[in-house]
């Protein structure tokens, strides 16, 4: 599905990422690594949010970014980065009314995307208002009535109280679309079908969740 080869990012004289290979299809993959270990890097890379200094990312074989970009979804950790205006309904029709849907079909989109995440009630408030769990709530809605086959989350539960971290938990565990997340949650990870361990922007661990985990815990002791 999505393949990288040979990927480096550099900034300025740092080198973030090192000859990155790695090719997912899985549709649950955690990422983890300790701070700065280049994790967002990496994710950001993945719908063209972060360019690659050499190498390429390709995706069902097109590397093409506005394949990238149309195919793949982004949900930031914090969603004040993702939510740009002021009513809700207008920021879940954004990106659709710039992809020409007719109204009729933005509506439908934004209408059974809002009833699925039990936010119907929203469409009329303003962005700004809104507690940390709704606009987290309504910036994963703006990703997903894009309708892309995999969404990237980097931490999106750090702002959340317990109870909203739990509601936004399940709700990317019962997405259908391919789910990368980078997360500290190391529970919730080992329910995954992979994981990926990052370390000063190597892959140094990579597979069945339990080992990789374990390995990452090891290391940290
Ligand atoms: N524009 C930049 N210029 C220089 N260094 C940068 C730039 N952006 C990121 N870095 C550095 O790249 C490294 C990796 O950053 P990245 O945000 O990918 O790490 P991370 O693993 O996501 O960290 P965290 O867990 O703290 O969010 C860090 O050392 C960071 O300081």
């Amino acid at each position: 599905m999505i393949s990288f080869s040979k990927v480096v990012v550099e900034k300025g004289d740092r080198v973030i990422l090192r000859d990155i290979n790695v090719e997912l299809h899985e549709k649950r993959v955690g990422i983890i690594g300790r701070n700065g270990s280049g994790k967002s890097t990496f994710a950001r890379l993945f719908n063209g949010l972060e360019k690659p200094t050499s190498g390429t990312i390709s995706f069902d074989g097109s590397t093409e970014p506005k394949d990238l970009r149309g195919k793949v979804g982004f949900v930031f950790q914090n969603p004040d980065n993702q939510i740009v205006y002021p009513i809700v309904g207008e920021d879940l029709a954004f990106g659709l009314k710039n992809m020409k849907l007719s109204k009729t079909a933005i509506e439908e989109r934004i209408a059974e995307v809002t009833a699925r995440f039990q936010i119907e009630h929203l469409q009329d408030r303003l962005t700004h208002q809104l507690s940390g769990g709704e606009r987290q709530m309504v910036a994963l809605v703006g990703v997903l009535v894009m309708q892309p086959q995999m969404i990237i989350f980097d931490e999106p539960t750090t702002l959340l109280d317990l109870w909203n971290k739990r509601r936004l938990m399940r709700a990317i565990t019962d997405l259908q679309e391919h789910v990368v997340l980078i997360s500290h949650d190391l529970d919730l990870l080992r329910q995954f079908d992979r994981v990926i361990h990052i370390e000063a922007g190597r892959i140094v661990g990579d597979g069945e969740p339990n080992a990789v985990i374990d390995d990452y815990i090891a290391r940290s002791e």
